[in-house]
């Protein structure tokens, strides 16, 4: 043991991998544990032995809850990553949020040791999530491997977000092979899922394996089918490093990031020089290793074929870029092809609770980012909060995960303003266009929208969406689709029950509760997919709030004109809830240019504040004006009025 060269914690990680790699009753599947692995294990991960031949690289995609996380958790002990238990546990799903919420959030990979036939594979798997809103993380995810395990709910038969990953895996040229899963239920509809798996997708009925991963039947066949079935990485170990960065995280125990690689060609090494395609800058490693449950280990090197980590001394958060190349520093190669990051389609600005917390709050959501590749940030600032930043999502969940992964993770309060889509607008006049740079602006935020005299024509972003509903459902959803300024463009049946519509629809209509609506409306059987497709005229309108005719500026809303005046009165009359008497008179206004679309009025107190509102109780006067006093910092005065700023996170704390 002597010459080994490993920490202590290292050494009980690596027994602990022993233990589980050797416990031979766990494997269904291999009479003999091949003693290389028990070899391997005391020593580390050596990875030399797993060429590419003996590696499996595959992700789990599906819709949202078909159960992929359930059927990791089975592969895990199957191949004794993890020991068995009754427990619905998901142990992929680490963080707070996919626990407290039960949906999948972050891609999580993860290495295992599967012996078969006097073979020991190495299976790299990612688990993906399934909602639309995390889409970044399945395309991340498939850019790492060879191939792709397409798991559909034997209840619920294709939805839309099946076809959406299916597609993506095929525009990645992978492998996919089909399961279908929770053949355990008793809704469950076998033959009617094999049908629309073999008609959507052409895939062949024979080869598509039935599993419940919730009680791990057939999920032993399912580990013989990926050796058998799914191609190993036809990389090279001789050919010029190449590794392939599609995530990183943060780590504040060794205050460095890890990053996430799958290498294409080449070997590397801790001690190895390496450079950055997009960058140019230089890094040394100084560690490599796998993602074995519960954490990392530690190997030797990664070699062509293997998907792992590598820790390097990286002075900044912003020196890792996903999908850049990595390469031996002065042998230069070509960059591997990245993915396609989805356009964000959701903006709010961000800002701490407190000004003096800025630096911390930066920190925190620059490391978060680092994390969530689906996320844009520019900075900003506002009349009321102070420095923030401006952030685009790829949907509200995804706001909404990402600001409770701040306050869980990085313990960040902070004020978010109304989310919105990004508009456009052409503006007139040279010298304005010279101004702005450019004739066709494109805007989130309400405070940099040119004012109306120079707007010659706005537009808005537009969506395909797909929306998959019980026959029975959809006069219902083409109404609400109506609504919504939906233009329908297709409709068919996909069976006898099942019925498919496609629409053109504003994405400002559907960002916020659309989807919760068709949810409801179809008992949660219907499901929508959408993808972008656009900008189209439209006629947008900045909305304003004004204070005694001053204007509220971090009120300010960009939306479509039909929508204007419900969004103003719901406004005006919250404000009025959160304004105090003053001893003024108070009219609160919602506008367009100049043409009142609401309004609320609060009267000012009488002459004696004090003898009316307190009877002559000077005491608690006096409390009041010491409150108030204290509170004076967190006021913000508009037209001499003064505004708790509270009143304002109210407002914007509703949802449009
Ligand atoms: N009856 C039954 N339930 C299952 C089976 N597999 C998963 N489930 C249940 O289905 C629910 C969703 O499972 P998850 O594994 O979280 O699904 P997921 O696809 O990872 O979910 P997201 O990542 O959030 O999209 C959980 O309540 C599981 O217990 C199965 O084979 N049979």
């Amino acid at each position: 043991m002597k010459s080994f060269n490993f920490t202590s914690l290292f050494l009980k990680r690596t027994l602990g991998s022993l233990k589980r790699i050797y416990a031979p009753c766990r494997f269904q599947h291999a009479q003999n544990p091949p003693p290389l692995v028990v070899e391997r294990a005391l020593r580390s991960i050596k990875m030399d032995t797993f060429e590419a031949p003996l590696v499996r690289n595959f992700c789990i995609i599906a819709h949202v809850d078909h159960g992929k996380s359930t059927l990791a958790d089975r592969l895990l002990e199957l191949t004794g990553a993890i020991p068995k238990s009754k427990e619905n546990r998901q142990v992929l799903d680490k963080l707070d949020v996919e626990r407290e919420r039960g949906i999948t959030v972050k891609a999580a990979a993860v290495s295992m040791f599967y012996p078969y036939k006097n073979q020991t594979y190495l299976l790299n798997l990612i688990d993906t999530p399934g909602h639309v809103d995390f889409s970044t993380e399945v395309a991340r995810s498939l850019s790492a491997c060879q191939s792709a395990i397409l798991l559909v709910d034997a209840a619920q038969g294709i939805q839309a977000q099946t076809v959406a990953n299916f597609l993506l895996a095929c525009d990645s040229f992978m492998e996919v092979i089909a399961i279908i899963n929770k053949i355990d239920l008793k809704e469950a509809k076998v033959e009617r899922t094999i049908a629309q798996i073999e008609s959507e997708f052409g895939l062949q009925a024979k080869n598509i394996i039935q599993i419940s991963a919730k009680n791990g039947t057939n999920c032993g066949k399912l580990l013989e089918q990926i050796v058998e079935q799914l191609p190993p990485p036809n990389y090279s170990r001789t050919g010029l490093l190449r590794l392939f960065v599609f995530d990183s995280v943060f780590s504040s125990s060794i205050n460095s990031t890890i990053i996430n690689v799958a290498v294409t060609d080449g070997i590397v090494r801790a001690g190895d020089k390496i450079a950055s395609k997009l960058s140019g800058k230089t890094y040394t490693v100084l560690e490599t290793g796998i993602f074995m449950y519960p954490d990392r280990v530690k190997t030797d090197a990664l070699y062509a074929g293997h998907v792992g980590y590598i820790i390097c001394d990286t002075k900044h958060i912003q020196d890792t870029i996903v999908g850049d190349t990595f390469y031996h520093q002065g042998v230069d190669v070509e960059p591997l092809q990245t993915f396609k990051v989805p356009k964000a389609m959701v903006f709010a600005g961000f800002f701490p609770f407190d000004e003096v917390q800025y630096n911390t709050f930066e920190q925190s959501i620059e490391r978060l980012a680092l994390n969530d590749t689906g996320v844009r940030i520019v900075a900003t600032s506002n009349p009321a909060f102070g420095k923030g930043m401006r952030i685009g999502f790829l949907g509200l969940l995804h706001m909404e995960i990402f600001n409770q992964r701040l306050e869980s993770e990085f313990s960040q309060q902070v004020i978010t303003t109304f989310p919105g889509v990004a508009y456009q607008c052409r503006i007139v006049g040279k010298d304005n266009i010279k101004e702005y740079g450019t004739e066709l602006l494109t805007i989130s935020d309400p405070l940099k929208w040119p004012d109306t005299n120079i707007i010659r024509e706005t537009l808005e972003p537009i969506v395909d969406g797909q929306i998959l509903t019980p026959t029975q459902c959809a006069p219902i959803i083409k109404l609400i689709c109506d609504e919504r300024r939906g233009v329908l463009k297709e409709e068919y049946c996909i069976d006898e029950k099942r019925t498919l519509l496609k629409y053109k629809l504003p994405l400002a209509e559907i960002v916020y509760d659309f989807f919760d609506q068709l949810k409801q409306v179809t008992s949660g059987y219907g499901t929508f997919d959408y993808e972008d497709s656009g900008y189209e005229k439209s006629n947008i309108v900045k909305l304003r709030f004004c204070i005694n005719n001053e204007e509220i500026d971090e009120l300010s809303v960009l939306c479509h004109a039909k929508r204007a005046q419900t969004i103003g009165k719901e406004v005006t009359v919250k404000l009025k809830e959160n304004i105090d008497r003053q001893q003024y008179a108070i009219k609160i206004e919602a506008k367009v240019h100049a043409t009142v679309l609401a309004r609320q009025n609060i009267p000012p107190y009488k002459k004696d504040v004090g003898a009316k509102l307190y009877g002559g109780d000077k005491t608690r006067l006096l409390k009041l004006l010491k409150r108030q006093e204290e509170g004076k910092e967190r006021m913000r005065s508009i037209a001499n009025i003064q505004v708790p700023r509270d009143a304002i996170i109210a407002v914007l704390k509703r949802k449009l």
